[in-house]
Order: structure tokens, then sequence, then C-alpha cells
């Protein structure tokens, strides 16, 4: 029998709650599970009978293993690559910042640094963007809500989490259920991460934008919009088509309306596709009405074969300036992390036939020093 995560929220309740044990009992399991990785059912104290049965016939600690680890060079960015109890990989990231000094580079300081999650709702994305590595994977499985909690657990090992994007492979609301599932434990102890440190970016699926807010009150929304016009989106977001860039204006209208929160807009800079002045003035057209902040993403090469080039750092900044100056909009460029590892934005892909590919093996947590 497949079993189940013990950090798959909704199945511990149900769980639990068909055998008469109290689920509040989930936390207790999770906080141990969490201290002592390795250890079995009866360990834990102070249990119900009942519970120790089930947990036994039904659960495991993890269903997912940390297979190997890479490290950006600059000591700011880990990658770790997931297996799956399904027998696939994902890729999550870590990236370290110093509160005090900006991005972190070597050993972390006693408090000064904090660390974002970059996490995979799903292997591979049925989406198809073309900038995108893990779209041309094509679609292979979603993750359930306990394999998605376990990318924080597995990290936690190694940095000090306190934000999580969903940015890593997948679109999160095209496995809406596992992943409103997935945040809603982070949100509890002994996680307790802020609802706004939590950023589900999405491609632009209106159906599911919809029903976000309600769902997760105070989430983070970050929205891959990549063009200001319905045109150049379809060219190279196939999904434009199914979500037509006027029905995702609406829904984002509405989730800011209910949320009263400022919306993440990216905005991948494509060299002669998206990046001219003119698409600059349409963005800030589209979105003056909004509470936006518009995060500017140099393409990062996805493989010698690519289509696009990444736009110069002349065609950025006046990007940036027109938004800025003529529409008064809060407009960044991001710092790209860990790409000589090819941990950053839309360069994760786990490509191997089958998607099981047998990498080097994990080196010890503790020799690693971060
Ligand atoms: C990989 S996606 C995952 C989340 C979600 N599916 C989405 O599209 O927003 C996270 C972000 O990476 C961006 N991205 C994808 N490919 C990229 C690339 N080659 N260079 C830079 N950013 C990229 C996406 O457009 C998106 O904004
Ligand atoms: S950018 Fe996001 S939606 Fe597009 S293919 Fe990549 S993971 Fe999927």
């Amino acid at each position: 029998m497949k079993m189940k995560s013990v950090f798959d929220a909704a199945e511990i309740k149900s769980e639990f709650e068909s055998a008469g044990i109290n689920p509040n009992f989930m936390i207790p399991i999770w906080k141990y599970v969490i201290q002592n990785p390795d250890c079995v059912w009866d360990e834990i104290p102070s249990l119900p009978t009942a519970a120790y049965t089930l947990l036994h016939s039904k659960f495991k600690t993890f269903t997912s293993s940390l297979h190997s680890l890479f490290h950006s060079s600059d000591g700011t960015t880990s990658k770790l690559l997931i297996k799956l109890q399904n027998g696939a990989f994902v890729e999550a990231v870590i990236m370290r910042y110093d509160t005090r000094l900006g991005m972190c580079g070597g050993k972390p300081r006693p408090g000064g640094v904090r660390s974002t999650l970059c996490i995979s709702s799903q292997v591979g994305c049925k989406m198809g963007c073309t900038f995108c590595a893990t779209g041309s994977m094509g679609f292979k499985s979603n993750l359930t809500s306990g394999e998605i909690v376990e990318q924080l657990v597995h990290a936690s090992r190694l940095a000090d989490i306190r934000n999580i994007v969903f940015m890593g492979m997948g679109e999160p609301l095209n496995n809406y259920n596992a992943v409103v599932e997935a945040v809603r434990a982070m949100l509890k102890q002994p996680f307790q991460l802020s609802p706004k440190r939590i950023t589900i970016s999405t491609v632009g699926v209106v159906h599911a934008i919809n029903k976000l807010h309600n769902d997760l009150p105070g989430i983070s929304l970050a929205v891959s919009l990549h063009a200001p016009v319905q045109e150049i989106r379809c060219q190279i977001m196939p999904a434009a088509r199914a979500f037509p860039l006027q029905k995702l204006m609406d829904a984002l209208q509405a989730f800011q309306k209910s949320s009263q929160q400022k919306i993440f807009i990216e905005y991948i800079m494509l060299d002669g596709v998206n990046d001219q002045e003119e698409n600059a003035h349409q963005l800030g057209e589209l979105l003056k009405t909004f509470q936006v902040v518009i995060n500017l993403i140099p393409f990062n090469p996805i493989g010698s074969t690519s289509q696009f080039k990444t736009s110069t750092k002349q065609s950025v900044s006046s990007f940036q300036k027109i938004l800025r100056e003529t529409y008064n909009i809060r407009t960044t460029v991001r710092k790209e992390m860990g790409q000589d590892i090819s941990g950053a934005c839309g360069q994760l892909v786990v490509n191997q036939p089958d998607n099981k590919r047998t990498p080097e093996p994990l080196r010890d947590i503790e020799d690693l020093h971060l």
C-alpha cells in the first residue's frame, strides 16, 4: 500500500478523526519528526496508542528524500534535488540574504541571514512557456501536499527559511488543492510562516486566482505577465490563449479589491520580443491603476538552442526608467542567483528519461558548513 506523508495535513486530519484521535496531535508529531528526521514512530512520546497504530500502518515520516545538493560558488544559493515517492525528482532552491549586507556569501552569521526557499509544485509543467526549462519537460506529475511541505522540512535543515516562493518547477495553480493544503500547513506550528511571506507565482490561471484570496487570505500573489498585450503573450506563452489578458486583469483587480494587497508582476526581459520602450509604455498603461511591484527578470539561458537572448543592460534600464518615472510604478530588476548551478529562475529541469536520474550521492549535511 502507498504510504502517506505525515506532513499531509488533510490526510492526517481525516485518518485521525475517523479513528477518534484528536487531529491536534499532528503538531507534536511534526515537531518531533523535524527535530529527529531519522526517528521511528514509537520514539515519539505521549501519543495515544491508536495514533501509533495508525502511523505505523498508513504514514511515513518522509515520502521524499534529499538526494543531492549543489552549491553556488558565491555561497548564496543551494539547489536541492529531491526524490519523490513515485521515483521522480524535483528541485528546490535556497537563496540566502544577509539582512544587513544584501545577498550573503559564505557562512551565515547568526541573526543576520534570512533565507528564501523556492519550491516546486509539479514535476514538469504543461503550460509550455517557450523560455522555461521546466516547460520543456512537459507535465509529468503533481506533488502531494506532503511532498510540498517536505521541501521546506529538508531545506530547514540547511537554512533558516523565512520566505517561500512557489517559483520552482510547475504551475502551482494547476495543482491547486495540494498547494492550498501545503500552504495551510506552513502557516501552522511548528513552521508558523506568515502568509505575506508565502508567494504563489502563476502564469495566470484565472479561475484559480478568483478563489485564491478566499482559500488563503493574506497570501502574496505574483503573476508572470511577461507581455503587456495579448499578441506577444500568446507568442511566448501558449497558456495565454486559454487565459486572455483582459480576463486575467479582471481577476487581478478582483484579487486586489478583496485582499487589499499589492500584487507582484514578473516580467522576463527578452531581447527584441517584449523589451522595447513601446512595451514599457503599454505595460505602464495596463498597470497604472493597480497597486503593483514590477520585477524585471533577466532571461536565464536554458540551453544552447534557446530562441531567446537576454535583453541588454541598457534596454532593461530604460524599460525600468519609463515605468518608474512616467507611470510611478515601483520597478525592480531581479538579481539572479545560482546560475552556475542552474538554480536560477526558469532553469529548473530534471530531464533524464522518465525523470529518473541517478546523480551523485548526497554529501553529509553536517559537512556543508552553510
Ligand atoms: C518557473 S516559474 C514557476 C511558477 C509559475 N509556473 C509561473 O510561471 O509563474 C517561476 C518564474 O520563472 C520565470 N522563468 C521561467 N523561465 C525563465 C528563464 N529562462 N529565465 C528567467 N525567468 C524564467 C517564470 O516566467 C516565472 O516568472
Ligand atoms: S514559466 Fe511557469 S507556467 Fe510557464 S512553463 Fe515554466 S513553470 Fe510552467
